[in-house]
């Protein structure tokens, strides 16, 4: 009774004050709110014909006009989409009485708004006329984020002057060349005038005479550069506080985006405090560098901490590539990241869509790398199990109940879910790489279509589906329409398949802009069953090389190799081998070892070509103890065509087939093929599709069936071929490929210091 009473006279109060505040406001005209929400990103434009890439809001340049009237509260929210660049708006023009901290200029009034981040301006505008607003960091206003603020009387009060329509018009000069360009020119020795700028427009247009330009700079390749320091760093990416390998802090590294035909150069400085590092550069072929391939014990010698090591490449084709450790297990300590090379500009695509968007997909354990890779050496065998997590963009949710939040915090903003934010309307271009450990995966967005148009780099003849397959080492472009009802937000999930999952789903949110950060209404889509082995082949079979882009695979192979997957006991340990042979790594890298005739580093007779395929029985747990490990490689003859027959069989447990994704470094295979069961040459050759094949440099092995592919061995090195399961490669489970050494210019010393290479050192 006596709560009640009191919360009634509060409301009175607060009515009372009100009606007060409404009195002294004297007029009876009501300030209102303009409320907006903006988004700033970049975008390429022609406003003067020219192309160039400019900075919008809202998709617009210049911005979206503030209307408002006198008295009126602004609110503008706004979200720095820009990928790289910070952003400040400063109200010019507006007084800020009792609001300087929103004037918009940084480091004078605020610090400025980081990219991925949102800040929200509030202010009055206490005088009716016209202002503007405009960019007030570094020299950004410069690329047409700008607008106009018109400030009306309030209703019922006339200007001194009369007019029937009122409109704006935005003045401006424009440059060519890049806001960054101008800054770096004026803040160089010698000094570097910007120069006039090269059109004038009246409201963003005007006409610049193309036919005096000769090829725009953004169309000749160019070297970038990269320094990237890698450390150990402690992260909670699925809220689990896990030892990790981070590049320049983070896991995933950066992206490397490019153009096709530049050059690539990074400089990998190891600060990890005991443990070498080699980064392999996967998808990309290494034509003319087979040194840079990354792969520690065949193309160089690892870093050793404290040293820097320069990788140098050129990204010859556009698409969607990765790079990962490629040393003992260090990829799963989260070393790694997305490489996306893009098309000239002008160079016609077959696909459009609005914007481009990267999304790393990985599976996450708490143990760390080191104690996987002892569990694997020992005897008894310990199984590393099923991953603790997978993670979109890096970000997973453990469940922590029951641990110390010094451990496990799932508050961290480190594990809060990736958000895609996505515009109505627009097409995105997905970009998806798979580095998982494992598992392979299906990734879906609720309620929307995808449609696959890109796979390791080629273009795949288009296909819609609600769901992708998609194994470790694999890159997909999957185009989406954010086509749905924009009021609310969707998942994005990803699931195991091939294994039974003990691994929760991963998840993400398909934002309609503005809607930030509310998790959508539904359940996420749990994705296909995980033991529907038949989806995943009609997948695998359907994904074929796009029209108007095929490559014809020679008709015929020179030579045809046919590797048996196995898993098998070893002296006691547990290995995987390849017509039971599972491989062994010497000390000194094959590639050096060729170059300097080496001979005695390895075992040179050839491996086996085949496998006893009449006594075979892929079925059952085979006796599998007459394996052998070697450091044996194949030297294929350069330029000649190769098949290789992945054949599948049970593993040491009975009624277990696993998926194995194979990846092939330096080149890439055309997929002829998939099939169930045992391969048979006589048989299963004329199902062979020759017509049109997709190339690729990864694809499944499924279980109990073969893949087979089809390569010419036109890249001169030593190239590995992998299952990509990190802990499969571990055991053994690859081969290696050389041919045409002597086509093999000088390899940089840097790749030499260990094993037997230290001697060439010697005076
Ligand atoms: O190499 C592996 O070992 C286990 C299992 O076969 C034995 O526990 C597994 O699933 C692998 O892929």
């Amino acid at each position: 009774m006596v709560l009640l009473s009191e919360s009634i006279i509060r409301v009175i109060l607060l009515l009372c004050l009100l009606g007060i505040i409404a009195l002294l406001n004297g007029s009876g005209v009501e300030a209102r709110i303009r409320w907006y929400k903006w988004e700033v990103k970049y975008e390429y434009r022609s406003p003067d014909c020219v192309k160039k890439r400019v900075i919008t809001i809202n998709g617009q340049t210049p911005g979206p006009t503030i209307r408002a009237q006198l008295n009126d509260t602004v609110i503008v929210e706004l979200t720095n989409s820009l990928l790289t660049e910070n952003v400040a708006i400063h109200w010019h023009g507006i007084r800020q009485i009792g609001t300087p901290w929103f004037n918009g200029t940084e480091g004078v009034t605020q610090f400025p708004i980081l990219p991925g981040t949102t800040f929200r301006y509030q202010f009055v505008v206490d005088r009716p006329g016209t202002y503007l607003y405009h960019a007030h960091s570094g020299m950004q206003r410069e690329a047409g984020l700008y607008g106009s603020i018109n400030v009306a009387l309030p209703d019922g009060q006339s200007e001194p002057f009369t007019c029937d329509y009122d409109r704006n018009i935005i003045l401006d000069d424009w440059y060519h060349k890049s806001t960054y360009e101008q800054a770096f020119g004026l803040s160089s020795i010698p000094f570097e005038w910007v120069g006039e700028p090269q059109s004038l427009l009246i409201h963003e247009r005007g006409k610049f005479n193309c036919s005096s330009l000769t090829i725009p700079a953004l169309d000749t390749a160019i070297e970038r550069h990269y320094t990237w320091e890698v450390t150990y760093q402690y992260k909670s990416l699925d809220c689990y506080k896990k030892l990790a390998i981070a590049i320049n802090g983070s896991t995933p590294g950066p992206t490397i985006s490019a153009v096709q035909g530049d050059t690539i150069v990074v400089d990998v400085i190891n600060n990890l405090l005991m443990e070498n590092v080699a980064i392999h550069w996967h998808g990309i072929r290494q034509r003319g560098t087979p040194w840079s391939d990354g792969t520690d014990g065949v193309t160089q010698c690892a870093i050793m901490p404290g040293e820097t090591y320069r990788y140098t490449f050129v990204v010859d084709r556009a698409g969607t590539y990765m790079y990962h450790s490629h040393y003992g297990m260090q990829r799963e300590a989260g070393l790694y990241g997305m490489i996306n090379v893009s098309l000239p500009v002008g160079d016609p695509k077959p696909f459009d869509y609005d914007l481009d968007r990267g999304i790393i997909l990985s599976d996450w354990y708490h143990r760390t790398a080191y104690e996987q890779s002892t569990s694997l050496s020992s005897i008894p065998y310990e199984w590393i199990g099923e991953p603790q997590s997978l993670l979109i963009n890096g970000r997973g949710n453990f469940s922590c109940s029951g641990l110390a939040p010094s451990v496990c915090n799932s508050t961290n903003p480190q594990c809060s879910p990736f958000t895609l934010t996505v515009i109505s309307g627009k097409t995105y271009r997905l970009r998806l790489a798979s580095l998982t450990s494992l598992s392979s995966l299906s990734f879906q967005i609720e309620d929307h279509e995808m449609t696959v148009v890109e796979a390791d780099g080629q273009y795949v003849e288009p296909f819609v589906t609600k769901n992708l397959f998609i194994y470790s080492g694999e890159t997909y472009s999957v185009l989406v329409t954010a086509n749905q009802d924009p009021s609310r937000n969707y998942w994005i999930s990803i699931n195991v398949v091939g294994r039974k999952p003990k691994t929760p789903n991963g998840l993400a949110i398909f934002n309609y802009n503005p809607d930030h950060f509310l998790i959508p209404p539904t359940n996420p889509p749990s994705g296909p069953i995980w033991n529907d082995t038949h989806l995943r082949i009609n997948q695998s079979l359907t994904i074929k090389a796009r029209q108007g882009f095929i490559v014809n695979p020679p008709k015929k192979p020179d030579r045809i190799i046919v590797l048996l997957n196995t898993q098998n006991k070893i002296n006691g340990y547990i290995r995987w081998s390849l017509n039971n042979v599972s491989h062994s790594f010497p000390t000194t890298p094959y590639l050096i070892a060729l170059k300097e005739n080496m001979t005695d580093i390895f075992d040179p007779t050839s491996p086996p070509e085949d496998y006893d395929s009449a006594n075979f029985d892929i079925y059952s747990v085979a006796n599998n103890t007459n394996a052998n490990s070697s450091t044996s490689i194949y030297r294929l003859q350069f330029n000649s065509t190769v098949d290789i027959i992945l054949q599948n069989a049970n593993t040491m447990r009975a009624n277990v087939s696993e998926t194995h994704p194979w990846h092939l470094h330096g080149h890439d295979f055309w997929v002829l093929g998939y099939g169930e069961g045992k391969f048979n040459l006589s048989r299963d050759t004329d199902k062979y599709n020759l017509v049109d094949p997709i190339m690729k440099n990864t694809v499944p092995l499924h279980p109990y069936g073969w893949t087979a592919l089809r390569f010419q061995a036109d890249n001169p090195g030593v190239w590995l071929f992998h299952c990509h399961i990190e802990a499969h490669l571990f055991l053994g489970m690859l081969v290696v490929f050389e041919s045409g050494m002597e086509r093999v210019e000088n390899i940089p010393k840097a790749n030499y210091g260990c094993g037997k290479t230290k001697d060439l050192f010697k005076p």
